[in-house]
This record gives C-alpha cells, sequence and structure tokens, in this order.
C-alpha cells in the first residue's frame, strides 16, 4: 500500500513522514486553505528530501501556465487537481498529473476510471476536511487506480484493506492541529497502511 501524507508546511513534518515509510508528500498551493504553503517554502523542504520521494503539488482553480511554473520551480513532481477538468484539459498540462474525484454518489468514483485518480469525499470547502467515503461504494470496483482520501486515520485505516487500493491518502487525520501533523499519528498511520 502506497501513503501519501499530505498537508505537509514544514521541514520536520516532512522528514519525519518519510521516515516512517511515506511514499509521497502533499503541499498545499492554495491560499485559502490552513495548510496553504508558499512556493518558496515548498521548495526549501522539497530540496532538501531524500530520493524516491513523490513531490505531489495540490492545485485549486490554477490555470495552466501557473501550474507548471510552480511545479518546475519548487521541483514538484506530480500535480494533483482539485477543480473539475475533463480528461483533454489534463493532458494539456506538461507534468505528470493525478486528477481529484470529489465524490457525492457511487457513481462519482468511475470518473477518470483509466487513469489514476484520487477520490476524495465531497464537501463544500476542498479537501482536508475529514470527510468519509462510504466504503460499499467501492464494493466490486476495480480499485487499482485509485488512491482513497477522506477521514482515513490510524484508527479506520485497515478498514480499506479488502478493496486492493492502489495508495492511501491522509491530512487531517494526522494532525495535532492544522498544518502541524502528530508524529505519533503519522507512524501508526503509514506503519498501519503499510501492513495491510
Ligand atoms: O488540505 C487542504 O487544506 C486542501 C486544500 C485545498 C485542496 C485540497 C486540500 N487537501 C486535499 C487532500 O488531498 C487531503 O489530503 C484529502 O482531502 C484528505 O483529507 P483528510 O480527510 O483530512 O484526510
Amino acid at each position: 500500500m502506497r501513503v501519501k501524507i499530505c498537508g505537509i508546511t514544514n521541514l520536520r513534518d516532512a522528514l519525519h513522514a518519510v521516515e516512517c515509510g511515506a511514499d509521497a508528500l502533499g503541499f498545499v498551493f492554495y491560499n485559502q486553505s490552513p495548510r496553504y504553503i508558499t512556493p518558496k517554502d515548498a521548495k526549501h523542504i522539497i530540496d532538501l528530501l531524500p530520493p524516491f520521494v513523490e513531490r505531489v503539488g495540490l492545485f485549486v482553480d490554477e490555470g495552466v501556465e501557473t501550474i507548471e511554473t510552480i511545479c518546475r520551480y519548487t521541483n514538484i513532481s506530480l500535480a494533483q487537481i482539485h477543480f473539475d477538468v475533463d480528461e483533454e484539459s489534463l493532458d494539456v498540462i506538461d507534468l505528470k498529473t493525478l486528477p481529484v474525484v470529489r465524490t457525492r454518489s457511487p457513481e462519482d468514483i468511475h470518473r477518470f476510471s483509466d487513469r489514476y485518480r484520487l477520490v476524495d469525499a465531497y464537501c463544500e470547502t476542498y479537501g482536508g476536511s475529514g470527510k468519509r467515503l462510504n466504503l460499499e461504494w467501492f464494493e466490486g470496483v476495480d480499485c487499482s487506480k485509485i488512491i482513497l482520501a477522506g477521514g482515513l486515520t490510524p484508527q479506520n485505516i485497515a478498514e480499506v484493506k479488502k478493496y486492493g487500493f492502489y495508495g492511501v491518502d491522509v491530512s487531517s487525520g494526522v494532525e495535532s492541529v492544522k498544518g502541524k501533523k502528530d508524529p505519533k499519528k503519522v507512524e501508526q498511520f503509514i506503519t498501519y497502511a503499510k501492513s495491510l
């Protein structure tokens, strides 16, 4: 199971997550978020990461040029796209992209089904809400290209085991306060997810 720790705002949390075995770190470039990080601060952290860690940039309502410029400057390796896009618009971005499906009903899970995608619970504000998805919606679905997000915690991560997700993504479930990770929760989450 691959694990992404999202909403990284400081070097200490980043290095601790990597030490615990995180495969990917998420940086929120959306200035309305309590987890917002400036491109300059993200670059500082990313420059100090060891090899083999995916750096994911989260974007809400940004143009292609801004996304490409920020990713190149910071050395982000994957752009996570939170606003409504179609396949063609994704292909215009000259970077590896990960569309986010904000799910209101079981049918939504099948959007972008040929691609790797992050499936999150729908909420009015964007991301990091702690809101969970109904796991029954994934019964009988090919989850091999789905990264599951939304309300995951060290306590409930074991519930996802039987679905065969490509990976899991967590933000608020491993925080002490918004924008700051709890080292123990991060360690537990990654250990439990990797044991599934
Ligand atoms: O985390 C944010 O504040 C955020 C802001 C804008 C767009 C996306 C954002 N986070 C999205 C994520 O990928 C979260 O990791 C995902 O929604 C899971 O969050 P949580 O339910 O808190 O684990």
